[in-house]
């Protein structure tokens, strides 16, 4: 499976710039989901990748393989890099039936492939399953019903599965008759000089021609695959269609029309019809919205299981946060053009890079609050918070915060320097959707309109992050509190607090029920509490916070 490995890759059109400068290395057999709000940019990434659309500059592999380089002036048409799509609107094509919808981009491949002789590997098949005769007829009288009348259709539709044959090989057994036989075994006997007799004259044959057959029946010539341009035999495009139809589960639909399924069933004939060309790159542009609640989260374990079983690369754009952190082995997360951070989704929720990604991904959002303090000798920070309330908060790892400074502030400095040397260039545009600093959000009872004009920020100016399963309600908490809201589920309750002029969101997990006004007290638990810099948004340190 290929890595895909995008460098300095920029998409704009004018002065907007959709996709700024992404560098990303999408390893083999990853599912990364590109994340982020709408019209950051997710798409048009994808597409690059996939060549629908053809960057500004940079440079894109594919398996070691460029697909597109702007300075080289290389680019591959999405045809030729062996990927698959799965967009919202998969459309099935009505008027077929499923089977055919499944078969019809495989009729139409015509391509340099093995050479292959089709009657040697049905004869190998048939020779294989004729081995245990009596499985066969158990697996034949399973579809025998009440009246002892055989279903013809499903007990081929059973041995394509038992076996992992072709339509073709099932009907050749069916009409072997053995599950009429009282002497199965001897029946099938009877069929092997025949089978073997077809097997050596297709040996005949490729030795004829001065070449050998491998175990998968494909001419071989010192040691190595003939190929040829022709299209797949039949029997090629049924094992295919048999074996996506069986990883999603339609084998028993093959004969209906698209009107007649649900969308949970038509969505799983869109993937099939997706794998069957067996895409070593699959990518998923929101192909769950278009369902419900229950079959959206029914697909997304389907499509985590699909991942394993294909052994492919996922891509799969998404703005649901809670899709992303699910689904993937890796976020890549983008505002405005700009990657933000590209790690495991638990890294991204327990260590976001700056305030945007710890506000965007997690539900209930993270409790952003305003804090502002210095660094003591023995590295913990007193910090004053919510109305003058004294907090202290111990940093997870050894933390300088001068040094931490000093170095943000080089690499800001470095990324302002190569940004001016980019604008002198005369060939540089100017981008229009300049990058801003995101306004987080903290929550007051009574909402005042923001006009964003606050004094010059400082070293000593703070926010802390801390997620709802962080703050903890208790009688021995530090904190005075009331609850504002309260809504539980079942499982666990998600409240609102009111501390002075602040509301803090929690969850408690069991069901616990809290009365509107109830006076309670609360503080501050585990040590993945997040300190982040008020005046560049970054991520200083993760800690524990507790009351001075
Ligand atoms: N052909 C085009 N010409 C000009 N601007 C475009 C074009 N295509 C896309 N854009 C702009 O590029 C930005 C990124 O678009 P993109 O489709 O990648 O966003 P997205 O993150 O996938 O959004 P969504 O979640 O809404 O689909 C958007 O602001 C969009 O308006």
């Amino acid at each position: 499976m290929p890595e895909i490995v995008l460098t300095h890759v920029t998409k704009r059109w004018d002065k907007f710039y959709a996709v700024d400068d992404l560098n990303l290395v999408i390893d083999d057999n990853a599912f990364v989901t590109l994340l982020g709000p709408s019209g950051c940019g997710k798409t048009t990434t994808l597409r690059m990748i996939a060549g629908l659309e053809t960057p500004t500059s940079g440079r894109i592999t594919i398996g070691g393989r460029v697909v597109y380089d702007s300075e080289a002036g290389i680019n591959i048409p999405p045809n030729k890099r062996k990927v698959g799509f799965l967009f919202q609107n998969y459309a099935l094509w009505p008027n077929m039936t499923v089977y055919q919808n499944i078969s019809f981009g495989l009729s139409n491949i015509k391509e340099e492939l093995p050479k292959f002789d089709p009657d040697a590997s049905r004869a190998a098949t048939l020779l294989r399953v004729l081995q245990k005769p009596d499985d066969v007829v158990k697996t034949i009288v399973e579809c025998v019903d009440k009246k002892g009348k055989l279903d013809v259709n499903k007990a081929q539709i059973k041995l394509i599965d038992r076996y992992e044959i072709s339509i073709y090989a099932a009907k050749t057994l069916m009409s072997y008759k053995l599950h009429e036989s009282m002497e199965p075994g001897t029946v099938a006997q009877a069929r092997r000089p025949e089978l073997e007799a077809a097997l050596k004259s297709a040996r005949d044959k490729a030795a004829a021609a001065g070449c050998t057959l491998n175990d998968r029946f494909e001419y071989e010539k010192d040691g190595k695959p003939v190929t040829a341009v022709r299209k797949l035999t039949p029997e090629e495009i049924d094992l295919s269609v048999r074996r996506v139809a069986r990883i999603v589960k339609i084998g028993m639909f093959m004969d209906r029309y698209p009107s007649e399924l649900s969308g949970g069933q038509q969505q799983r004939v869109a993937i099939a019809r997706t794998l069957a060309p067996e895409p070593t790159v699959l990518f998923m542009d929101e192909p769950l919205s278009n369902l419900d609640a229950k079959l959206r989260l029914e697909m997304r374990s389907e499509l985590q299981r699909l991942h394993i079983d294909t052994g492919s690369t996922f891509i799969y754009v998404t703005h649901d946060q809670m899709e992303a952190m699910t689904l993937a082995t890796k976020i890549c997360l983008i505002e405005n053009g700009v990657l933000q951070q590209y790690d495991a989704p638990l890294d991204v929720y327990a260590k976001p890079n700056n305030v945007f990604v710890a506000d965007f991904v997690g539900n209930p959002a993270i409790n952003f609050i305003d804090a502002s303090g210095a660094q003591q000798s023995d590295g913990t920070l007193t910090l004053s918070a919510l109305d003058g309330m004294q907090l202290s908060f111990r940093p997870k790892e050894p933390l300088d915060v001068a040094a931490w400074y000093e170095r943000a502030d080089a690499e800001d400095k470095a990324r302002r320097d190569a940004e001016n040397a980019r604008a002198l260039d005369k060939k540089s545009v100017e981008k229009g959707n300049k990058d801003v600093l995101f306004r987080y959000h903290v929550a007051r009872v009574n909402e005042t309109e923001d006009f964003g004009d606050e004094a010059a920020l400082t070293d000593g100016d703070f926010v802390l992050g801390v997620r709802p399963e962080f703050l903890r309600l208790s009688d021995s908490g530090a904190i005075e509190g009331e609850i504002y809201s309260a809504m539980p589920t079942g499982m666990e309750t998600t409240v609102k607090v009111r501390v002075g002029s602040f509301l803090l969101t929690g969850v408690v997990f069991g069901g616990v029920l809290y009365r509107i006004g109830q006076k309670i007290r609360l503080d501050f638990q585990g040590d993945g509490v997040v300190l982040f810099s008020r005046r560049n948004g970054r991520m200083i340190a993760q800690g524990s916070l507790s009351v001075k």
